[in-house]
């Protein structure tokens, strides 16, 4: 019998920052129990992630060429690389076009296993040549069962409207709590529907939520960045749904930054101010505010008399956050408040002691790297699982509070942003304030639990394993 006790894998991530990067997190761990990697990547995008690869002896990048597509920007790769959302599905077509490409690379390499996410033609590829597929979700359970089987893509006449997405299936869980405001099923049609046509053709024009439903179907095995302490409800949820294995990774705590050093400019600006009285505000990498919307956060910040750190993108129609800053903000606010419009060392600035709440829009990075901090969390979720990541952590788990919005348009205020922030930050104040401190810390030490990464690494690494047999 073939000798198991290391796999070759293969990893497959959709064409987005935000998926590659915690693919090569669940490298690196993969890589600690022994699997070599052969990690395909867009080649100009290697040298953004080159520095967490934390075991290159077993980790190898395979360098992929992404063809052209008509309306990208030359050169663009991910979804980094284009200027707004609607480009999208022209990386997504992009990366259908590699198809020819991987399927060569997978015979070549013959690894044992591919773990892949959007490119739901993998399972077709992989299983003549006798490679088992796996759908590794860096997306929650809790994101895929609400969203699956909503949608009958086989029959052309389905109706899609906000309906469809408004309420949790029949026995989920926790359903209240989780149903959608009617703005946010908004995005759950589009992303039901194929991308129009002048969207690089062929299988681009493919739905997300298409291609996710037959992903799900087609893998060998699913897999989730997830554990039971956090989300096993909703993990039971899909194993009663899909008759196939149901793997976790665990939390994948991604490795502390090699750089320790804070940028001087935030260490100043931060010792200045008492331990735990800054709010700490950023969106991820691919949200953009509208103007108004830009306008109404900082005037909250303000208006919550704390200091405050805002890492924003300049909003639409903008070119630097400066010129969208409300009249007179500067002079009111003065020193108590920096806006921000390029990166920042997120990690590092969560862990200084100054920062004491985080203003997130619930990216799953950020909800991670919040809940390992000691911030009072706020969440102001932008889309797809962010809806969901604010629910768990506001409604479920309680360990934070949600900016409210209207229900129509999604639009929140100043006093709304006031009010979420305060209610965290005087958590002593009240009933509520303590309970979500005290759940926070509960989770935090959850996370932290030494026993607990392992566990699900060494159960993870097993379960492959018998993929094979
Ligand atoms: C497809 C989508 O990708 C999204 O990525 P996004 O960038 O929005 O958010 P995060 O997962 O928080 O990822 C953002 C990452 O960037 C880091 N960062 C951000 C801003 C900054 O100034 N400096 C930093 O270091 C941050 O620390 C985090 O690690 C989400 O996954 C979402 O769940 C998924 O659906």
């Amino acid at each position: 019998m073939e000798d198991v006790s290391t796999l070759h894998i293969a990893m497959f991530p959709w064409f987005a920052l935000g998926h590659i990067t915690p693919f090569l997190h669940v490298s690196n761990k993969l890589a600690q129990k022994g699997h070599k990697i052969s990690f395909f990547i867009p080649t100009k995008t290697q040298s953004k992630i080159d520095h967490f690869n934390r075991s290159p002896h077993l980790i190898t990048f395979i360098p992929i060429a992404v063809p052209h597509v008509d309306g990208l920007p030359s050169g663009a790769e991910t979804t980094s690389d284009v200027p707004n959302p609607q480009l999208f599905p022209l990386i997504t077509a992009a990366m259908e076009r590699t198809e020819p490409d991987v399927e060569i690379l997978l015979r070549n390499l013959k690894p044992d296993i591919v773990f892949f996410d959007f490119a739901h033609w993998i399972p077709k590829l992989a299983r003549p040549l006798g490679i088992r597929t796996v759908f590794y979700c860096i997306i929650s359970p809790l994101t895929v069962g609400y969203s699956y089987g909503r949608v009958d893509f086989d029959d052309e006449d389905s109706q899609i409207s906000e309906q469809t997405f408004l309420h949790s299936p029949p026995d989920f869980p926790e359903s209240s709590a989780m149903n959608l405001h009617l703005h946010e099923t908004r995005l759950f049609v589009v992303k039901s529907k194929p991308p129009p046509s002048g969207s690089g053709g062929g299988t681009g024009r493919i739905s997300l939520l298409h291609r996710l439903n037959i992903s799900l179907k087609d893998s060998d095995a699913l897999a989730f960045k997830a554990c039971r302490e956090i989300e096993g409800p909703f993990i039971e949820y899909l194993e009663r749904k899909f008759r196939k294995p149901l793997l976790l990774a665990g939390p994948v705590i991604p490795e502390p930054p090699v750089s320790t050093n804070l940028d001087e400019k935030w260490v100043n600006f931060l010792g200045s101010f008492k331990a735990g009285s800054v709010i700490y505000c950023a969106l991820g990498s691919e949200w953009t505010l509208t103007k108004d919307q830009f306008q109404e956060l900082l005037l909250g910040f303000e208006l919550s008399g704390s200091p405050f750190l805002a890492v924003l993108k300049p909003p639409h129609g903008s070119e630097t956050v400066e010129e969208a800053l409300p009249e007179g903000f500067g002079e009111r606010v003065g020193e108590r408040g920096v806006v921000h419009g390029g990166w920042i060392q997120q990690r590092l600035i969560l862990e200084h002691p100054s920062v004491g709440c985080f203003v997130t829009h619930c990216g799953s990075g950020s909800v991670m790297e919040g809940l390992l901090s000691k911030c009072e969390l706020v969440m102001i979720p932008h889309e797809g699982d962010h809806f969901f990541q604010a629910r768990l952590l506001g409604k479920v788990l309680e360990a934070g509070v949600e900016v409210e919005r209207a229900e129509e348009d999604g639009f929140f205020t100043r006093e709304s942003v006031r009010k979420a922030v305060r209610a965290v930050m005087e958590e002593n104040d009240s009933e509520i304030g303590r309970k979500i401190k005290a759940n926070r810390v509960k989770y935090r030490e959850l996370l932290l639990r030494k026993d607990l990464e392992s566990f699900y690494v060494d159960d993870f690494s097993q379960k492959l394993k018998t993929l094979l047999v």
